[in-house]
């Protein structure tokens, strides 16, 4: 906290508290999720559950307590089912309970797709869907850079494009954060640009889309089970106000459909 508060000539005006005693967050808008256990090198994200459910239930409450009207953002990781724990553990709507999901997947992916192609990553419109982690999902259909769709541009201009090189693109997201952990111990500040980048949208009530960890039961065939996964989705000062129906070709569905199976696997073992 003072490390922070000593910054303050540097700042727009800015008050910052810390404590142990959850009052302090008495009446917030937005409560963002960072604490917990984290991989070490070559360790998934599924690994660290049971250690970060623990901490869930002492922290969740508490927060709900102080601020019910507030929407949770979900960080720590295994992102997708901590995020349906703190939907269970804080009693609140699906649409005021988010997870940081796959909105850092799709920058990784739009970062590589642009240094692929030598253009801008913000140009380039494209999404990473599913689980936060080794089944996630990449939506080759609908990549567009500058408003025109690569994929379909491609194959209309009969370019030849080498699906090796698309796949290897997914598995480099996939293999991200290990590697940045396996470089530096954990990975840091691209997260906490995403993370900011949604707390901007939200307490701004920007309306704009993200890939994010939301209650993704009953869309694009998703059943058997309360399950968050990463859609691209709306968001606001209410939190999740729609997810956008992106078009999605039989194939990516189905991977979704496995990514949401994955997720629920590890879920039904909580007994939540
Ligand atoms: N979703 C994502 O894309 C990412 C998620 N993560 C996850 O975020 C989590 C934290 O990672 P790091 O910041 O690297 O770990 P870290 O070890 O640097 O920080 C964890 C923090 O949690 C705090 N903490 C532990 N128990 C607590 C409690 N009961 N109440 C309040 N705070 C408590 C610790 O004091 C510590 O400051 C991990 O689960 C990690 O996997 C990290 C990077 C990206
Ligand atoms: C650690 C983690 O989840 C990430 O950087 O993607």
């Amino acid at each position: 906290m003072l490390d922070l508060q000593h910054a303050a000539a540097f700042l727009p005006r800015t008050k910052i508290i810390a404590s142990v005693d959850y009052s302090v967050t008495v009446g917030s808008d937005l409560c963002i999720v960072t604490a917990g256990a984290r991989q070490i090198s070559g360790e998934s994200r599924l690994n660290l559950l049971q250690r970060n459910v623990a901490l869930f239930s002492s922290i969740i409450p508490s927060l709900a307590k102080y601020s019910p009207d507030s929407i949770l953002m979900i960080v720590s990781n295994p992102v997708d089912v901590l995020t349906y724990v703190a939907w269970k553990l804080s009693g609140f709507p699906s649409n005021r309970v988010i997870g940081s999901g796959t909105n850092l997947d799709s920058s990784r992916f739009r970062f590589l797709i642009a240094d692929h192609l030598d253009v801008n990553a913000q140009d380039v419109q494209a999404y990473i869907v599913g689980e936060h982690g080794d089944s996630s999902v990449a939506l080759w259909s609908s990549i567009s850079v500058g408003g025109v769709p690569v994929l379909s541009f491609l194959e209309k201009q009969q370019i030849a494009y080498e699906k090796q090189t698309l796949e290897n693109i997914h598995k480099e997201v996939i293999g991200s954060a290990y590697e940045v952990i396996s470089l530096k111990g954990y990975t840091s500040w691209a997260i906490g640009y995403s993370a900011a980048n949604l707390a901007r949208t939200i307490v701004r009530d920007q309306r704009r889309i993200h890939p994010i960890s939301v209650l993704a039961k009953g869309f694009y065939g998703i059943d058997g089970g309360d399950v968050f996964l990463s859609l691209p989705a709306q968001l606001g000062r209410g939190g999740v106000l729609g997810v956008t129906n992106v078009h999605l070709t039989d194939e990516e569905a189905q991977r979704l459909r496995d990514s949401a199976k994955t997720i629920l696997e590890v879920q039904s073992q909580l007994g939540i």
